[in-house]
């Protein structure tokens, strides 16, 4: 079968978030740069891709996927990766609630930052909005203070196991670490310890090291 398209900057968080996942099950794939510079990812053919006129899109065959977290599970439950723990109900269910706490309350205050940080200087010639970037440090504190808990009760996210949910913290942790507000981390150990323990996979390095690192 021919290599699974990945359509999407590879410095794309939600296109690093497929990428962990390929590389976790060693599934061959293609990057296919989409050039959002000059909005193609708004245009066909990548709007019958992503009808949001967003990366990533996916192809596996004349499978077509758009949302990240979706395409991630769907690489994992090919290749019948343990990551979402679908053997057993339970830890099933809180890798799901853990992957939608990433999804809503992590993402949900790191999207701000990244784009104040890294996006608008880097590719808009902007400045960033350090309003912007206060207020969602302060929604990010609120998550970590409850991932602070969580990891004193378990060693990662929804058990004593790493699962999806873990990794998909992944790619906007990379860029938190990259940034001028890494030092947020310093009030909460325990999730320190669970970052530096994702961030030691071997399919998290491979990814990272394909991506030249931000400055931040
Ligand atoms: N929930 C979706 C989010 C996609 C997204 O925001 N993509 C951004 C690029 S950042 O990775 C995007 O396409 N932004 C341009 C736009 O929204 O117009 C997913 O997980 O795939």
């Amino acid at each position: 079968m021919a290599p699974a398209k990945v359509y999407g900057p590879a410095m794309s968080t939600n296109v690093m978030r497929i990428l962990v996942c390929l590389e976790e099950v060693g599934a061959e794939y293609e990057v296919v740069p989409v050039d959002m510079s000059t909005g193609e990812h708004k245009r066909p053919p990548h709007i019958s891709r992503n009808p949001f006129g967003q990366v990533p899109a996916f192809e596996d065959g004349d499978l077509t996927l758009f949302e990240s977290r979706a395409i991630s599970k769907y690489i994992l439950r090919k290749h019948g990766s343990d990551l979402l723990r679908e053997s057993n109900l339970s830890e099933s269910a809180m890798v799901d609630v853990w992957l939608e706490v990433e999804s809503s309350h992590f993402d949900g205050a790191m999207s701000p930052i990244i784009f104040q940080c890294f996006i608008v200087p880097m590719f808009m010639g902007g400045a960033t909005d350090i309003g912007v970037v206060n207020e969602s440090l302060e929604k990010l504190k609120k998550a970590l203070e409850v991932y602070e808990a969580q990891l004193s009760k378990s060693k990662y996210l929804a058990g004593d196991f790493i699962s999806l949910a873990d990794i998909s913290h992944f790619p906007t942790v990379y860029y938190l670490l990259a940034s001028a507000h890494a030092s947020v981390l310093e009030a909460y150990p325990r999730v320190k310890a669970w970052i530096d323990d994702v961030m030691q996979r071997p399919s998290v390095k491979k990814v990272t090291e394909a991506l030249k690192m931000p400055s931040a």
